[in-house]
């Protein structure tokens, strides 16, 4: 298998339930819902993708041949003057859609060198196993395949699909996540309405973009 990494980076969890968490993100390069580029945004199925994901041009990007060379290269991006901590070390794994690409054999590789492995998806693809926190972030209009995981996240809102009809799916947390762009500000206060209203739900907010960080 060779991995397609657009980019590797050392930031906080900025969204969801291990929000402020230390993590290395490794996002891997392309999507199925959408080619990345902006002529191709309007026939898209998702349109409101806020990520730059085509290529292997970022910060700690490239092609690597074996699972043993990324698991390497994502390990290296932990601070080393790190102890050893009983908290396992932390790698989220996303993109772009990060399970055309993450195996089993890449999670085995992050296990062996410590890392807790989390995964945020469009849940179109099944998920393999091991992943120790998964995020699904349903998109309407896309066959939602992966239907259990940890947390379910949903950006809202988005016509076409209402929190009630993933509400029931088997999820340990459930998010409202107000969708970036033009009508941000609104989409926050409505998220906050339904939430009021429908408590199974909590708002998450993209706590790196407030902040500034990556
Ligand atoms: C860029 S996606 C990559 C992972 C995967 N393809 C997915 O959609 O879940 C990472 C997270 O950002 C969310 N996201 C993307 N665009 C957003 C926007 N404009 N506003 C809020 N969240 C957004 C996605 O729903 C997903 O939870
Ligand atoms: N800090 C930070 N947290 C994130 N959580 C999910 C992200 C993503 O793009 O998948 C993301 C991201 O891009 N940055
Ligand atoms: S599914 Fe995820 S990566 Fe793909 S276009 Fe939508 S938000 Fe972006
Ligand atoms: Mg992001």
């Amino acid at each position: 298998m060779v991995y397609s990494v657009k980019e590797i980076f050392l930031t906080l969890q900025g969204e969801g339930g291990q929000a402020g968490r230390v993590a290395v993100f490794c996002r891997f390069t392309g999507c199925n819902l959408w080619s990345g580029r902006e002529e191709d945004r309007a026939q898209a199925t998702c349109q409101f993708c806020d990520t730059d994901f085509i290529g292997t041009n970022g910060t700690g990007g490239g092609r690597f041949n074996t699972a043993a060379a990324l698991a390497d290269r994502i390990a290296g991006f932990w601070p080393a003057s790190a102890p050893p901590t009983p908290a396992r070390r932390l790698v989220v794994f996303t993109g772009g859609e990060p399970l055309l690409q993450l195996d089993t054999a890449l999670i085995a590789a992050m296990h062996d060198r410590g890392f807790s492995i989390a995964v945020e998806s469009n849940g179109t693809v099944l998920a393999p196993p091991g992943i120790d926190w998964l995020c699904i972030s349903p998109k309407a209009g896309a066959p939602l395949v992966q239907t259990s995981g940890t947390e379910l996240k949903l950006v809202y809102p988005q016509s076409g699909l209402n929190p009630a009809d993933v509400a029931g799916l088997d999820f340990a947390q459930f998010w409202l996540q107000p969708m970036d762009g033009p009508a941000q500000a609104a989409n926050t206060q409505a998220a906050i309405a339904y939430c009021l209203q429908t408590p199974q739900w909590a708002l998450s907010l993209q706590t790196h973009k407030l902040t500034g960080i990556p």
